[in-house]
């Protein structure tokens, strides 16, 4: 049978142009200005060739730098191999000079040539042992390779957890993150083509001594000669990561597009809406755009590399003339200048491969510098510029929102306005309200999670600014609204590797949550890999999701309690059980309780109801029940609604 996406043609773009007739630009203008981020753009061209060439030593040291941190065996093992290789170069020019010279010397022709034997076995002992060197520098270099993106990637986790929550919505930081990223993958390439440079370089010295023995005007007249080749390189590699740069907004939705199309969590909806062919439809359409401005690049690096190249052939052809002048004019002898010839080959291929190697050397360093710039502070969001590192002298016992106003970065108004609310270990409070009114905003502030726009929460006597955050963080359990299924064991959902990590612990908060019901049914009980993505591994239904991320709340026995819509995948039993048991878990717990089911919470000390930001009313269930207002009417219209639907 055919499939719906090869059945269903997509639609046709609104101006009537198909992806192929070449013309993506022009249908693609909406998603092109949606997904282009200009603050990044703007850093990129700040960068210039000569800033570039001055640092190129600071790439190369880095990344040795970088190798040595993860792998002090290979790094030392591939520097001696290239200074040998340097070696060994020399040696093996000087035996080609020293050959020639023995050649075309006068006597009989079997006298020189067992003149120039030595010489040649010279040769032939640095080639092979040349050969053997490169061979060991790609085992060092597979060997280093792997460990060094792992440990990249690792640090680019690192310094996104260090950034504020409200980063997210900064703009962009989600490109400048997505950059980074991809500085953090090309790590390897830096130390890579650092090889290539230091190699190109040792065989450079050796090709150096050589000519400028034979005649010191040769070497300044080879680095003359490729200097605009050099330019247009570096220009070129330039013009492809500004395209990058410039791409990266777009290129992060398509990864996005991918993610959704492909993986399971939307696989339902991609399926039954039909939303496969339209994202498809879309995806091509931005690629299009994509692959325009990168093909642009590429014309334009290529054009450049172009005239560099005429550039340097018409250097090259110079620096020959200049020889031949030499030797005509008689300023060189014969035999010099057949070694000359030879230098000037091995030191013109070396020049090349730095030009060559730094280029792409330059343009990973680029990528690499926005890597170690997001490392330095989280593009600006680290926790660490915007908090204290206070710590708590014992779990606090009073949470407090003191007339604290948010705004999200870039949102058009204020999602809290002046709101106070205050919790107390012993205490339930709920916190209700329509949709957007601001609980879940309130309860990321309560919980540190966010740093007010104006006001202050505060923990006993500590404002949330000055604490350690992930001090802090030891006293919350958070149900979120929005949970993560995270593809670990049932135990490691669970824990997180923290606390009592004992069976009787969890089975314990298993039994408060109702996940102990589960357990019967899963195939390693606390062992198995909640996922069905791997092989061995279960999947859970949403409810039981959500069994699972109160018994994380509950195991973590932390003095604030968050719950954020706890019970909305719960069947009626389920809820039952938390509600009843919820009294006896706030005995020793601040607990703040986000709910639309009004009835719920009769169980609450206060109650707190939001407006638009706006705290409009708070009191116990019994006098908002009574006391016209929003809870009421809210309530009201819940207990209409159950008693119209039973009629
Ligand atoms: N991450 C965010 N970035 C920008 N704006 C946000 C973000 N989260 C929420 N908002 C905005 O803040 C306002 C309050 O949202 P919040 O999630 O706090 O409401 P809520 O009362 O919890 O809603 P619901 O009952 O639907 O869960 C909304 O207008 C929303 O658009």
């Amino acid at each position: 049978m055919t499939s719906a996406i090869t059945q269903e043609q997509p639609p046709q773009p609104p101006n009537g142009t198909s992806q192929d007739d070449g013309s993506e630009e022009a249908s693609v203008r909406e998603e092109e200005f949606l997904y282009r981020d200009a603050s990044r753009l703007q850093a990129g061209s700040l960068l210039t060739t000569r800033t570039m060439a001055r640092r190129l030593p600071v790439l190369v040291l880095r990344s040795l730098k970088m190798a040595w941190r993860v792998d002090h065996g290979a790094t030392v093992g591939l520097l001696v191999c290239q200074v040998a290789t340097g070696v060994l170069a020399a040696l093996g020019l000087l035996a080609v000079t020293g050959t020639i010279t023995a050649l075309i010397s006068s006597g009989a022709i079997t006298e020189r040539l067992w003149d120039a034997a030595p010489q040649l076995a010279v040769i032939a002992a640095a080639t092979g042992l040349r050969a053997l060197l490169g061979i060991i520098v790609v085992w060092l270099t597979g060997r280093l390779r792997p460990v060094l993106a792992r440990a990249a990637e690792v640090t680019m986790v690192e310094a996104a957890l260090s950034a504020e929550l409200a980063a997210n919505n900064k703009p962009g930081y989600n490109d400048a993150y997505d950059i980074a990223d991809r500085g953090a993958q090309v790590t390897p390439d830096l130390v890579e083509e650092a090889q290539d440079v230091l190699a190109a370089t040792a065989t450079l010295a050796a090709g150096a001594v050589v000519l400028t023995v034979l005649h010191p005007l040769l070497l300044p007249l080879l680095f003359l000669a490729c200097l605009p080749q050099a330019a247009a390189y570096v220009r070129s590699a330039r013009v492809i990561y500004l395209a990058g740069l410039e791409t990266s907004g777009r290129r992060r939705m398509l990864g996005k597009l991918r993610w959704h199309m492909a993986y399971m969590e939307s696989s339902e909806e991609m399926r039954a809406c039909l939303a496969g062919p339209f994202l498809i439809d879309r995806y091509r359409k931005l690629a299009g755009s994509v692959n325009a401005a990168e093909r642009k690049a590429a014309n334009t690096g290529a054009w450049m590399g172009l005239a560099g190249a005429v550039a340097g052939g018409v250097a090259s052809i110079a620096v020959w003339a200049a020889l031949l002048w030499l030797l005509a004019s008689g300023r060189m002898s014969l035999a010099a200048g057949g070694g000359a010839v030879f230098a000037l080959q091995t030191a013109t291929g070396s020049v090349r491969g730095i030009i060559n190697g730094g280029a792409r050397l330059v343009r990973t360093g680029w990528y690499v510098q926005d890597w170690q710039n997001f490392l330095d502070n989280a593009h600006g969001q680290a926790m660490a510029d915007s908090r204290g590192t206070a710590a708590l002298p014992a779990p606090p016992q009073r949470f407090e929102v003191r007339d604290v106003t948010y705004r999200y970065d870039g949102a058009p108004k204020d999602s809290l306005t002046g709101a106070s609310l205050h919790v107390r270990r012993g205490e339930i409070v709920a916190l209700v309200g329509e949709n957007g009114s601001g609980k879940s905003t309130l309860s990321r502030l309560l919980c540190g999670l966010l740093l007010p726009t104006d006001g202050e929460v505060a923990w006993d006597h500590a404002s949330t600014a000055e604490l350690d955050p992930w001090e802090a963080w030891k006293h919350v359990a958070l149900v979120p609204q929005k949970f993560t299924y995270l593809p670990l064991t049932m135990r490691d959902n669970i824990t997180f590797g923290q606390g009592d990590t004992s069976d009787a612990a969890l089975l314990a908060a298993c039994e408060a949550s109702g996940a102990a019901e589960m357990l019967p049914n899963l195939r390693s009980g606390l062992n198995t890999l909640l996922t069905s993505e791997w092989f061995g591994g279960q999947q859970l239904s949403g409810g039981q999701w959500q069994r699972l991320v109160l018994t994380r709340a509950f195991h973590r026995q932390a003095a604030l309690l968050v719950m954020d819509e706890p019970t909305a995948a719960l069947d009626a039993r389920a809820e039952h059980r938390i509600f009843s048991g919820l009294r006896e878990l706030a005995k020793d717990r601040a607990v703040l309780l986000i709910t639309h089911r009004l009835t719920n919470v009769a169980i609450a000390d206060r109650i707190v109801v939001l407006d638009e930001g706006r705290i409009v009313q708070e009191g116990t269930y019994a006098q908002l029940t009574q006391e016209p207002g929003l809870f009421k009417s809210l309530w009201d219209l819940q207990r209409r609604m159950s008693g119209e639907i039973a009629s």
